[in-house]
Formats: structure tokens, C-alpha cells, sequence
């Protein structure tokens, strides 16, 4: 890990909290001006970073960049296990054709458990039927690599429904917003469309044994439903709206990670 992800770790781990250079430049091994390099980095990342003099650094609440470092600091200790040490595990892209075609690729070449695909938007993201699935910045496109012995079943039906509630928990559990279960696998607030799964399989060609699943999650975040081609626009809404985000991407897929991995 370079040493702007390991402070940007340190940042997102103390988020109320400022932390002084000279601390994080003893908890890391570096020097203060390495600390003072990495920051601007950040910086030029995007992200937002205070500095008060005698108090030190401190992320600004308003940053919602996807991250590893961000994830992982809202991630359960057993869940945070599996991407210990682990960096690849995390695939994030600005921009990405389609996460969950992406999940399945490194499913194929080097299946591992938890492996994870997100991206800002998609330019070819998929529904079921092989719909299209409308993908704009704003929205949190999400695929996750499961692997059978992981569920808590293999029953295609049983696996959606479980993934389903876990999506409706985890959003319920950090927002005012009570998600409800639509068969076979959407999330809708009242009549509006507000997220959509996809589950994909792998099986062994001989035996036809299940060996990997991609879980792949669309939300819309804080998605401008007004500006959804026409055919949707009536049809979905958004967790958020008009910029009143109280919780961060990486903070929500963290809390599904922490529902749906064990
Ligand atoms: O509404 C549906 O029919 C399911 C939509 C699933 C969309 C998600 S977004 C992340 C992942 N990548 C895709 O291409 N599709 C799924």
C-alpha cells in the first residue's frame, strides 16, 4: 500500500478527529514531509482535507470518493479479514462498461471470495433479461464474487432473496429511507424504482456444480432521476437528492459487504 492510501486509511479511520502530521508520520514510518506530499495528493485526488495548525489534518465530511481505504474503514473485523493485506481484491473504476461482466472475468481467471468491482458509472450496465440497466455518475454500481460454500444456500431464488433484504437492511440501517423487497429482485420506496440486482452464476461444464456467483447492485445514490431517459424517469428515484447526503458510497457498500459476506 503506498503511503497516501495507508494515511488516507489513517484519515478515514479518525474521520472526526484531526491528526497531527508528527503522529501519522510516527504511525507510518515516514517522514513529516512525505505526510505533507501525500496530502496534496489527496488533495489533487479530489479529496477534501482540513488543516489546522497545532491540530493537524482531518478529512471533510462532505468527501465521497470511492476508495479502499474508505471501505475498509466501515468494514466488520471478520468481513475487514478477508481484504486485509489483500489490495486486489478491490477493483475501483471511474468508469467501467459493466461491473458485474468485469466480476465475472476475475471470477473465471482467479475466483477468490469478496473479490469486488465498483465504479462510478457504467457505460453498458446490465439488468435482467439483458435489459440495459441505466448507469450515470451519481448511482453506486457495485459487483461482489461469492463463492458456494460462503451462502447460506444455492438455490438461485433463496440467494436473490437473501441478497435483496441484505441491500434493504443495510440501506434502512444508515438512512431515513425504508427500502421494500420487490420480486424478483428490486428495491423500490413506495411505487419508484431505487435499486436493481443482478445475480449471475459460473458451473462447472462436467458436473455442473455452482462455482462462483457475481452479486451486482445498482443504487441510485444521488442520481439525477430528472435527467433518466423518459421511459424511466416516472419509474425509479434516488436514496438522495438536491445534495442532502448524510452517509458516504464507500460507507454504504462497506455495510452491505458486512451483510452479505461472513
Ligand atoms: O434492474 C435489474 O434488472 C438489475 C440491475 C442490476 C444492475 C447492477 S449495477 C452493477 C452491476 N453491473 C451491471 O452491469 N449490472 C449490475
Amino acid at each position: 500500500m503506498s503511503s497516501k492510501d495507508k494515511i488516507l486509511e489513517l484519515l478515514e479511520a479518525n474521520k472526526s478527529t484531526f491528526l497531527s502530521g508528527e503522529a501519522m508520520a510516527s504511525s507510518l514510518g515516514i517522514s513529516r514531509n512525505a505526510i505533507w506530499k501525500a496530502i496534496n495528493d489527496l488533495r489533487k485526488n479530489g479529496y477534501e482535507i482540513e488543516a489546522v495548525s497545532n491540530k493537524g489534518y482531518r478529512l471533510a465530511g462532505q468527501n465521497d470518493i470511492l476508495s479502499s481505504a474508505g471501505i475498509s474503514s466501515y468494514l466488520k473485523e471478520d468481513v475487514a479479514d478477508i481484504y486485509k493485506g489483500n489490495d486486489s481484491l478491490i477493483h475501483i473504476y471511474d468508469s467501467i462498461p459493466s461491473t458485474n461482466r468485469k466480476a465475472k472475468e476475475l471470477a473465471i481467471t482467479d475466483l477468490r471470495y469478496g473479490t469486488l468491482v465498483i465504479a462510478n458509472e457504467q457505460s453498458e450496465g446490465r439488468g435482467r433479461a439483458d435489459h440495459s440497466f441505466y448507469s450515470p455518475k451519481g448511482g453506486l454500481y457495485m459487483s461482489v464474487v461469492m463463492t458456494p460454500e460462503h451462502l447460506p444456500s444455492t438455490d438461485s431464488d433463496e440467494i436473490t432473496t437473501f441478497i435483496g433484504n441484505a441491500v434493504c437492511d443495510a440501506i434502512a440501517s444508515l438512512t431515513d429511507v425504508k427500502p421494500t423487497l420487490k420480486p424478483i429482485n428490486d428495491l423500490f420506496v413506495g411505487d419508484k424504482k431505487i435499486c436493481g440486482i443482478l445475480t449471475e452464476a459460473g458451473t462447472e461444464f462436467e458436473t455442473g456444480r455452482l462455482q462462483w456467483i457475481v452479486i451486482g447492485i445498482g443504487i441510485n445514490f444521488n442520481s439525477d432521476i430528472n435527467a433518466f431517459p423518459d421511459e424511466i424517469k416516472n419509474k425509479a428515484t434516488s436514496l438522495f437528492s438536491d445534495g442532502n447526503i448524510t452517509i458516504t458510497r464507500n460507507q454504504l457498500v462497506a455495510v452491505i459487504l458486512n451483510r452479505i459476506l461472513k
